[in-house]
């Protein structure tokens, strides 16, 4: 790596500098129909448009959801490509959601897609499944390094259907979710201020105790909102480690849309909630 600055280094500034909410962008087509746009390309550049105008500037961290943009093709990936490249202007940080995962030679190529500098899609992160195993993600891990971007790999989902695969217990008698943790602290070892190999870990969880969320990266957290976890629930469920929490809310922000002050005061009503949960904890 060349002298540039972590997505760790990055992303501990913008949360010190604008809080660590992290809005999702999920454009479903409830939601367009509710902010009475149509379900084609056009609602979904006017969407996409109107909540990057609304909280570019002020919001830590943004969390497209890549499956609603590909669902239209070519030209919702382009209205993505935009999105991506204007709220980096405006100085956010993008987590690509896009859930990747693929035998390691696969794996390369999706790495290219989301982590590779002059790739139109580049993203300061992208979340990854471990399921094919961790080692599967080498050449993900290894080009974020490169390119001074970062990885949120799923551990402890925020659905109930996660516990079967994630809570399993391996043959070291370790659980599968204890075990990518454990990688991911290994990752993460060293660095200051904060590792750029995160966790996704549910805020509707409950007690996480049984579990070192100590990774020294950051955890992000959905499910706050329509999910039904609140922002008070973060100390309980993270522990020591809320810190280094980036909650995430998508449908609990853009349902106060298409009006720009509606989607300000929803941001900013989360925001508030999110710092005393945690300057209290
Ligand atoms: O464990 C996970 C991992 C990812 N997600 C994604 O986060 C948002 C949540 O949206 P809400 O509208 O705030 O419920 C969505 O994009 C999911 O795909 C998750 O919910 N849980």
């Amino acid at each position: 790596m060349s002298g540039q600055e972590t997505f760790g280094t990055r992303l501990r500034r913008a949360m010190d500098e604008r809080g660590p909410l992290c809005v999702g962008i999920d454009p479903h087509a409830s939601l367009l129909s509710a902010w009475g746009l149509n379900d084609d390309i056009a609602g979904l550049e006017r969407f996409t448009g109107t909540v990057v105008e609304a909280l570019a500037g002020s919001v830590a961290v943004f969390k497209p959801q890549s499956a609603f943009f590909e669902r239209f093709g070519s030209r919702g990936v382009a209205v993505l490509e935009k999105a991506v490249a204007e709220l980096r202007s405006a100085g956010a940080l993008v987590v690509m959601d896009a859930k990747r995962g693929d035998i390691g030679s696969t794996m390369a190529a999706y790495a290219e897609t989301f982590l590779h500098k002059d790739s139109p899609l580049f993203s300061d992160a992208l979340t990854v499944s471990p399921y094919l195993g961790y080692g599967s993600l080498k050449p993900a891990v290894d080009l974020a390094r490169e390119n001074g971007a970062g990885l949120f790999v799923l551990a402890l989902t925020s659905n109930p259907e996660g516990a079967e695969v994630q809570h399993a217990v391996r043959g070291d008698g370790r659980t599968v979710a204890a075990t990518i943790l454990g990688h991911l602290a290994a990752e993460n070892a060293g660095e200051t201020p904060l590792g750029s190999f995160g966790a996704v870990v549910g805020a509707t969880l409950g007690d996480l105790s049984a579990y070192d969320l100590a990774v020294n990266g950051p955890l992000l957290a959905p499910g706050i909102g329509a999910q039904g976890a609140t922002s008070a629930d973060l100390p309980a469920v993270f522990g020591a480690a809320v810190r280094n929490v980036v909650p995430n809310v998508s449908r609990g922000v853009l349902r106060h849309g298409p009006d720009v002050m509606g989607l300000r005061e929803a941001a900013e009503r989360f925001a508030g909630e999110i710092r005393v949960a945690v300057e209290g904890a």
